[in-house]
């Protein structure tokens, strides 16, 4: 499905000299897991739980950056990329970059993190999108010869090339599950644990995050887009994103959380901290919709982060601290508070992510100390986990999930990652019970048989 990247003419990288051109036409609903599955270097897929859904394959640019300038390379760069836009086409088929940035600035893209660069996105070559009012087919070209005729013939190819597409997926099976590790097991993270918490009580730290990873062995190769569409199913109020840089690994997940979301003055983010499993019967379950409501200690953690994300946004506008409520996602229930803010000024998404990443939701408080703590308890590298993934346009609008609930996988492989908000009050046994559930979504959807415990 995807053309090569750097066609004739084509710049993948911004370039002052470049202009960029995109045609879009509405074509009837395609299987958007055809479509990725037939691509095979820049996969990207996005659907927010509010209806916008997006595949990509191919780039026809991308933006790259690292180190601790990589919000200003970023926006910089953006600038030049969308300074000249001819784009003919519905609003929700504009150009947007997709992609994300990996959880700290000195990101290594080593080991399961070949590929990914510690900040990327990618203006798809080719893309669908599917909006409340229809499904579009979107060609972009980006280069200094890029123009309308070759936007136009490329977009005939491209649907062509759409009509050749099954127009449903069948479901293939599930990998299947060989063997399991914890990069670090039970005994070993409740031990860290410990450890944080004696710092939590001892001095200044007041909230650290601790997560770890499980690697899985698969039976078969995984099929990333097939797995997405089953979590569309299993997840539907989630987020569901992949970013596949190459054609190596793939980082995907249905996160339930909102890291930002802007669009034109409004801001939309929200804090979601506290965690109670659900319950069997609607009895247990309102039981421990109440246990979370009551908990001091719950009610703590999801304070720190309430207050934090107000601070943080007060520097950019008018903040509004909406009512707490319980978020029930399919196995799990979370503590959530909706923050929104209107802007003083005309500040771009990357910014707002800037000053949010990472939220005491997924790194801690305060943030030095306890990224501090996080590299040092550690052992193994977050990589793009707890990261925000998201799009951005021209305008500077967009929209970022903290990419949680995730995994990175490819072939035979899939490592998955779960973490937990660490207080004074803490129990590292508790807290491990508490982790089990975050790695379930995709788990489920790689082993065969259903568990029996
Ligand atoms: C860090 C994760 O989740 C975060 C931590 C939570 C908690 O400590 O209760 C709840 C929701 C998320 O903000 C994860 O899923 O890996």
């Amino acid at each position: 499905m995807n053309p090569p990247d750097g066609e004739a003419g084509a710049a993948l990288v911004p370039d002052a000299d470049a202009a960029l051109v995109s045609r879009s036409c509405e074509v009837s609903d395609v299987s958007f897991g055809s479509f990725l599955a037939a691509g095979d270097r820049h996969r990207i897929h996005w659907a927010a739980p509010d209806g916008l859904e997006v595949v990509g394959g191919g780039a026809a640019a991308r933006l790259t950056a690292d180190g601790p300038d990589r919000f200003e390379t970023l926006r910089r760069d953006a600038e030049t990329l969308f300074s000249v836009v001819d784009h003919e086409g519905p609003a929700a088929t504009r150009p947007r970059v997709f992609g994300g940035l990996a959880f700290g600035a000195d990101h290594d893209a080593a080991g399961v993190w070949e590929g990914f660069p510690a900040a990327a996105f990618t203006l798809p070559a080719v893309q669908l999108t599917r909006v409340d009012d229809g499904t579009y087919l979107t060609v972009t070209r980006y280069g200094p010869d890029a123009d309308a005729d070759g936007a136009e013939e490329a977009l005939a190819a491209a649907r062509d090339r759409l009509d050749d597409l099954p127009m449903m997926r069948a479901r293939g099976e599930k990998p299947g599950v060989v063997d399991t590790e914890w990069l670090v097991d039970r005994e070993e993270w409740t031990a860290q644990v410990a450890s944080v918490i004696d710092r939590i009580r001892g001095g200044d730290l007041r909230k650290v995050v601790l997560a770890t990873a499980l690697r899985v062995d698969l039976a078969e190769e995984i099929d990333i887009p097939d797995t997405l569409g089953r979590l569309r199913r299993t997840y539907p109020e989630c987020y569901r994103f992949l970013v596949q840089p190459t054609g190596g690994k793939g980082f995907f997940g249905p996160p339930p959380e909102r890291l930002v979301r802007r669009e034109g003055e409004v801001v939309e983010t929200e804090a979601l901290a506290g965690s109670m499993p659900r319950g069997d019967t609607p009895e247990a379950d309102a039981e421990y919709a109440r246990s979370l409501l009551e908990s001091d200690k719950l009610q703590h953690e999801q304070r720190l982060v309430v207050d934090t994300i107000c601070e943080q946004l007060d520097a950019f506008g008018t903040v509004g601290e909406g009512q707490q409520d319980v978020r029930k996602l399919t196995n799990i229930q979370h503590l959530q508070t909706p923050i929104n803010a209107v802007l003083d000024g005309d500040t771009h998404v990357l910014t707002l992510v800037e000053a949010l990443h990472p939220t005491p939701a997924v790194g801690g408080l305060p943030l030095d100390l306890a990224l501090s703590t996080i590299r040092e308890t550690e052992t193994w590298d977050r990589g793009w986990y707890a990261s925000p993934v998201g799009w951005f346009d021209a305008a500077g609008d967009g929209e970022f999930a903290v990419g949680i609930r995730s995994g990175v996988a490819g072939g035979r492989e899939a490592t998955l990652f779960a973490g937990n908000g660490i207080v004074g009050d803490s129990d590292p046994a508790d807290e491990w019970d508490e982790l089990q559930p975050k790695v379930r979504p995709i788990m489920d959807e790689l082993e065969r048989e259903a568990r029996t415990e």
